[in-house]
């Protein structure tokens, strides 16, 4: 058994946690929700379950994300869950503590990268890593970083966009927005609300989202048939919503997506965005799967966009390679080891 060693990669998003593992691949793919007894202040449960009690809990339970918004919000229960999925994955009494790299949501604050790192470790990992969301989702997507050439990928989690330009193995012009698949879902609730005086849950917006949601004014026709609580008569109401209207309720977060690939593209230095016309820009993250938002930001920007293999697995595998090239980005990473930080 000796040498013997175990390699992790966390994807610590907003919307989705999923895990790593070298030569297993990916391990674990919950939603990022806690679910907490507020009398008694102890976790009922993490991931999938706790995810089916959102919006549905009595007033002592609460069912929280907590990394909603890109931010760490709430530090205590992020930690309890980041421990919750690597203990479910790390054998009990494993004598090799495992190295764990973790991708953390852009815009986390130094302060928060901290208890990220010191929450690994306490979950058993010999040494932590953070790696920043644009370069894991890069090399999730396949893109060769490495060379003195650019490429432009744009990762649409559940709380944030990443737009970054990259070039050996760095992260060369990056900005973030914390518009995402939450705020598509947000903008659908409010639209049905103020259209048909009718209150519908998070979980129904990501549903109209996913099924007949579009970027696109044309090219998708569909429609489909939603429930919620009527605002006059308090009681259920079904009604129909088509593609057009969901375009309709998308378009403003949308145009901030798109605007900030523009402004990315004018703040890149000439020989880069020359480098990114031919490659084309790479998206990535669940958000990017909305339908026909790759061909909006083609149109708009004239370059070839295209959405990576597999958008939602990306960061994940990306943190894989990442752990397996160590060497040659220990400059874009953070480390931890016995408590310190660089
Ligand atoms: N087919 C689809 N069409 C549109 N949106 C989708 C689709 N599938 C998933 N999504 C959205 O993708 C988002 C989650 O994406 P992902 O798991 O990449 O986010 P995350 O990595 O957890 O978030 P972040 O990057 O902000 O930390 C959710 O808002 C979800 O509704």
């Amino acid at each position: 058994m000796f040498g013997m060693s175990m390699d992790i990669g966390v994807d610590l998003g907003t919307a989705n946690v999923l895990v790593y593992i070298k030569g297993k691949g990916i391990v674990l793919r919950e939603p990022s929700v806690v679910a907490i007894d507020r009398d008694s202040n102890t976790v009922l449960a993490v991931g999938e379950e706790a995810r089916r009690m959102l919006g549905r809990t009595p007033g002592n339970i609460i069912a929280i994300r907590p990394l909603r918004e890109g931010v760490i919000a709430d530090y205590d229960t992020t930690e309890t869950m980041l421990r919750h999925f690597i203990s479910k994955v790390v054998p009990k009494n494993f004598f090799f503590k495992p190295r764990i790299m973790v991708c953390i949501p852009s815009g986390v604050t130094t302060v928060e990268k901290r208890a990220v790192l010191e929450a690994a470790v306490q979950a058993g990992a010999k040494k932590t890593y953070l790696i920043e969301e644009p370069l894991a989702a890069a090399l999730g997507a396949g893109l060769d970083i490495s060379e003195p050439f650019g490429s432009m990928v744009v990762d649409i989690g559940g709380g944030t966009t990443d737009v970054a330009v990259l070039s050996l193995g760095g992260i060369v012009v990056s900005e973030s927005l914390r518009v995402g698949g939450d705020k598509f879902d947000e903008a659908l609730v409010r639209y049905v609300k103020r259209e048909y005086n009718v209150m519908i849950g998070e979980r129904t917006a990501e549903q109209i989202k996913v099924t007949i949601g579009t970027a696109l004014v044309s090219g998708r026709n569909e429609s489909m048939e939603i429930r919620g609580r009527d605002l006059v008569s308090g009681l259920p109401k079904t009604l129909r919503i088509t593609s057009a209207e969901t375009f309709e309720a998308l378009n403003e977060s949308v145009s901030l997506i798109v605007q900030r690939v523009k402004t990315v593209l004018e703040i890149t230095p000439p020989e880069l965005s020359s480098d990114i016309m031919d490659r084309g820009i790479v998206m990535t993250g669940g958000g990017s799967m909305l339908y026909g938002l790759d061909k909006l930001i083609q149109q708009e920007t004239g370059i070839p966009t295209y959405l990576a293999e597999d958008p939602l697995s990306c960061v994940a595998l990306g943190t894989g390679k990442a752990l397996d090239s160590l060497g040659s980005l220990e400059d874009s990473l953070t480390t931890l080891k016995r408590g310190s930080i660089a």
